[in-house]
């Protein structure tokens, strides 16, 4: 067994250091866009399904695959349109044009005839890479979105609409929070100073880390700052998201969808461990990971685990009527997220965002039963759909007697006040969105219990 060991580390040496040809990897992700269209399943299940079936792809190839194969999907209408064509080829083509910005003859030089490589461009592909554009492309087209969501985003954006839906359709950034319970962010920066991270422009424990042309950035999880807690990684958005909830010390604090805890760990640093937090979710698989997340963070939650199954029951039912702050970062479609999960636009159909609007009425129900008078709701999503914001809220208010709404430009102006020129007021709550904030398409409203 002993001398199997240097041996087992030269082959992983090699594993990771093996490189594909950039055409190698066009052809890879031609045939993963291929798996994720004929089986409508998520990219990262079929990213992973190639990797495992092609094991001499090193780290390095496979996270260039995912990068050609996410920025197809972030562009997947236009592309086509510019292509005449939707094929998992024609669309990455288009995509190397639109989203990398690659002129056709590079894109020529990329498809040599070598092993493993894509055909050669076609005569007609080449004209469409160097002719194509979107001038009289619609706005489901030019913006890259399902067209059913049109008129919903639309009554949101207005005239902002298309280019709020260009910025959904690029890159996301790579923001960290600083964990005030380990340090400060100017404490932390030296010791953070490999990844040349820049202050997120709202969130005062954010940090921007540069992400590479390719897409990729540092493997931020197996950093040892980020083992030793000094930081999670958190879209600035959430981070936003968090801080207007305006958690407070001496507070019993419930986040009833807690999910893997990225709100509750930001909610304990907050608050500096001074409330008592409670962490739940409906589903404890997907609240398994905050055990291990709030001990490296050192942040202080009570977890409520329902059991599945007969033994269920209400984890939270002796918290009722007592609560003062409920978070309700709700089930949602996460149309605020689609740079990040550019696949699950696609994915999405009118029955999904009805399923998540029942799921939404549940999850804020429960919250009624919880708040104490005089307590709040804080409804958050990542979704730019106004039906499961306000259209979520104005359901609620009018089923459920005793709630109002707290002006969010108060809590705005109160917590943020550097970032109320920048979301959009809705009737109840408030909208960040990519173009606007630079962040996900974070909703937020605040409820309080009047009687
Ligand atoms: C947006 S995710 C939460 C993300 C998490 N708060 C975070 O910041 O990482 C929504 C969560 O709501 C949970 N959920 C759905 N229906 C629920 C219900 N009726 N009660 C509690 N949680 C629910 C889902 O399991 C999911 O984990």
């Amino acid at each position: 067994m002993r001398e199997a060991w240097p041996f087992r580390d030269v082959l992983n040496r090699i594993l990771e250091e093996t490189t594909l040809t950039p055409a190698a990897r066009c052809s890879a992700a031609i045939e993963v866009l291929a798996d994720i269209a004929a089986r409508r399943r998520p990219a990262a299940d079929a990213l992973k399904d190639w990797g495992l079936s092609h094991r001499f792809a090193g780290s390095g190839d496979r996270a260039a695959i995912a990068s050609l194969v996410y920025d197809a999907l972030r562009r997947r209408a236009s592309s086509a349109w510019i292509m005449g064509d939707d094929a998992p080829r024609s669309v990455l083509l288009g995509s190397l044009r639109l989203q990398q910005g690659l002129a056709a003859p590079s894109i020529a030089a990329l498809l040599t005839a070598e092993r493993f490589a894509p055909e050669p461009l076609s005569a007609e592909e080449r004209v469409r890479l160097e002719q194509g554009d979107l001038a009289d492309a619609p706005p489901a087209i030019a913006g890259d979105v399902p067209e059913w969501v049109l008129p919903e985003l639309e009554s949101l954006l207005g005239t902002d609409l298309l280019p709020e839906l260009k910025a959904l359709a690029r890159r996301a950034p790579l923001d960290i929070r600083l964990n005030a319970l380990k340090q400060s962010r100017d404490e932390a920066l030296p010791g953070l100073a490999h990844l040349a991270g820049e202050p997120t422009p709202f969130a005062p424990q954010g940090l921007r880390i540069p992400i590479g042309a390719d897409g990729r950035g540092p493997a931020l999880h197996v950093e040892p700052e980020f083992l030793d807690g000094w930081y999670e990684i958190q879209d600035e958005g959430s981070q936003l998201a968090a801080l207007l909830a305006e958690p407070r010390a001496g507070e019993t604090i419930v986040d009833l969808c807690a999910g893997g805890g990225g709100k509750t760990l930001a909610l304990a640093s907050q608050t500096g461990n001074g409330a008592r937090l409670i962490a739940s979710d409906d589903d404890p698989r997907r609240l398994a990971p905050i055990h291990e997340r709030l001990r490296r963070s050192g942040a202080a939650a009570e977890v409520r685990t329902p059991r599945t199954g007969r033994a269920r029951a209400d984890v939270l039912a002796d918290l009722d009527g007592t609560v003062d702050r409920v978070v309700v970062d709700a089930p949602c479609t996460g149309a605020g997220t689609w740079r990040r999960n550019p696949d699950a636009k696609w994915r999405l159909r009118p029955g999904s965002l009805e399923t998540r609007i029942a799921e939404q009425t549940a999850v804020l129900d429960r919250a009624a039963r919880l708040v104490r008078p005089g307590g709040r709701i804080v409804y958050i999503t990542c979704s730019l759909l106004p039906r499961e914001n306000d259209g979520a809220l104005d359901a609620f208010l009018g089923r459920t007697k005793g709630f109002a709404v707290v002006p969010a430009r108060d809590v705005v102006e109160r917590v943020l006040p550097g970032l109320a020129d920048s979301v959009r007021f809705t009737r109840h709550g408030l909208q960040m969105s990519p173009a606007r904030t630079g962040t996900d398409g974070f909703y937020v409203a605040n409820l309080e219990r009047r009687s």
